[in-house]
């Protein structure tokens, strides 16, 4: 069985038709990059993924199931800009999320339990590489270190899949790329499925094992909310460089926004 499948999976607001059409399958172990121009819906198919947003119409199954319309343990998020609360420590903001499963009233645990919290948060702040900055606030952070703690709370709760949205869109090259290091071992030591949303053409190539290309086949210029995108391109991807002909397939189906924006 299959991990996840769509099938005529919609999503509108009111009139406005943002997503039409998903039809498709992804197995447990899965890097799926997601690209396309800005606003075409990608955030909000994570946002369904993630339970926050409900489907419209057809169907969206979790092993088996309709994926709940309330975010769980099983599926984790980091953000581009900082998800992380800014009145607590590394340690206490990786905490947290075990805090709240287990007293969703005062957020916080007492005696054993917390010393099982803290010592299970301190594993994954080591995971992430952030163990001399266990004391540490965000605001003494850098930004990558800020992903990195975003991270590491988001893998609190073990969960099976991670939902990664431009997670790395605001750091600078060379910190991008010891994220990608940091991204790529612990989807292969966690054996996570990872959705990642990004508008590097060549970061989508280099990390994932499978593209999605987001974009509208069918346009009304009378009424632009009429029609919503769609997985145009689903193509199995060998963790190398982007073929030199894609900018120009990917153009040649009207997709212009999307090889400007990424292959500068
Ligand atoms: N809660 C909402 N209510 C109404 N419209 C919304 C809501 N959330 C998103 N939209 C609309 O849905 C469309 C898709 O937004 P979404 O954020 O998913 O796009 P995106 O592809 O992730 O864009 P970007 O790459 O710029 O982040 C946009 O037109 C947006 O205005």
């Amino acid at each position: 069985m299959s991990l996840l499948e769509a099938k005529r999976l919609e999503k509108h607001y009111g009139g406005h038709v943002v997503l039409e059409g998903l039809d498709f399958t992804v197995d447990a172990g899965e890097f799926v990059t997601l690209v396309g121009a800005s606003g075409c819906g990608k955030t909000t198919f994570l946002k369904m993924l993630l339970g926050t947003e409900r489907i419209s119409s057809g169907e969206f199954i979790l092993d088996g199931r309709p994926i709940p319309d309330e975010p769980g343990p099983d599926r984790g998020v980091v953000f581009q800009k900082y998800s992380v609360f800014p009145h607590l420590t590394v340690l206490g903001n990786v905490m947290i999320a075990e805090e709240l499963e287990q007293s969703r009233l005062l957020g916080k645990c007492f005696g054993a339990a917390r010393r099982r919290a803290a010592d299970k948060a301190r594993e994954r702040i080591a995971q992430v590489g952030l163990d001399q900055a266990l004391a540490k606030y965000p605001h003494e952070l850098s930004g990558g270190m800020q992903q990195r703690l975003a991270i590491a709370q988001a893998l609190m709760m073990r969960p099976r899949i991670l939902l990664l949205d431009e997670p790395f869109g605001a750091l600078d090259p060379g910190i991008r790329q010891d994220m990608h290091e940091l991204i790529t071992r612990l989807w292969q030591e966690q054996q996570l499925t990872i959705f990642m949303i990004t508008h590097d053409l060549k970061e989508a190539f280099a990390l994932g094992t499978r593209l999605w290309v987001f974009d509208k086949l069918r346009h009304d210029p009378q009424a632009p909310e009429a029609f919503g995108a769609t997985i145009t391109y689903d193509l199995p991807i060998g963790r190398h460089a982007p073929p030199e002909d894609l900018p120009a397939h990917l153009a040649a189906r009207g997709i212009e926004t999307l090889t400007q924006e990424t292959l500068i």
